[in-house]
């Protein structure tokens, strides 16, 4: 199944944390799941904090994200549009809110599953979990917003 991120318009498919033509980022990738969205990452070694556990700043990467992917497609799955139908709903993060429960094991996938609970004008509310081996190890909230017309107007700037 296509990921929502695979449907990104080129101009906004640059972003470190999902955007799949940057090459540098981690390119995660989210489907729904029912009602829930869920995105499935392993962490490279290079992404410890503190020996055998996760950096909280990727913790907080993965949740904003994923959030931000879940705010376009459930703003699309409410109005029953297709996800490559124009105009697109582009998102950026107006809030990011992470409690990190318990330290996040570092040696195998990270499981992130989201929801959004309120749909209102350009905005999307999402909550969403992350576990590790099943266990939620943090849990955030971001208030996604549709981007303003003038955000995103400049050309990206190349990878190096
Ligand atoms: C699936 C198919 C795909 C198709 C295509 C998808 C593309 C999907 C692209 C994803 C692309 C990458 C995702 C990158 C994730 C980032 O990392 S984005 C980078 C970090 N974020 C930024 O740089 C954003 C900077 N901030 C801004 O530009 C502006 O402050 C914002 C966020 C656009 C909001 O400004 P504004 O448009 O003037 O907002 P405004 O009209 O005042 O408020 C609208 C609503 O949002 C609320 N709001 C605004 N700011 C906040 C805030 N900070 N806290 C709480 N609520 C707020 C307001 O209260 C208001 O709510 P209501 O009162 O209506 O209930």
């Amino acid at each position: 199944m296509d990921a929502f991120q695979d449907h990104y318009p080129d101009a906004v498919a640059h972003c470190f944390g999902c955007g799949r033509l940057n090459a540098h980022g981690h390119q995660i990738k989210t489907v729904w799941n029912g009602d829930e969205t869920v995105t499935r990452f392993t962490p490279e070694p290079y992404h410890t904090a503190i020996p055998g556990f996760v950096y909280g700043g990727l913790v907080a990467s993965l949740i904003d994200c994923h959030s931000t992917a879940t705010a376009a497609a459930a703003m699309y799955r409410q109005d029953g549009r297709g996800l490559d139908t124009l105009p697109p709903f582009r998102f950026v993060t107006g809030s990011l809110h992470v409690d990190y429960l318990k330290p996040t094991p570092i040696d195998g996938a990270l499981e992130i599953r989201g929801r959004a609970v309120e749909i209102k004008g350009r905005k999307v509310v999402v909550e969403t979990e992350l576990r590790a081996g099943g266990v939620v190890t943090a849990r955030g909230t971001v208030v996604a917003v549709q981007m303003p017309a003038d955000f995103g107007a400049a050309p990206p700037a190349p990878h190096r």
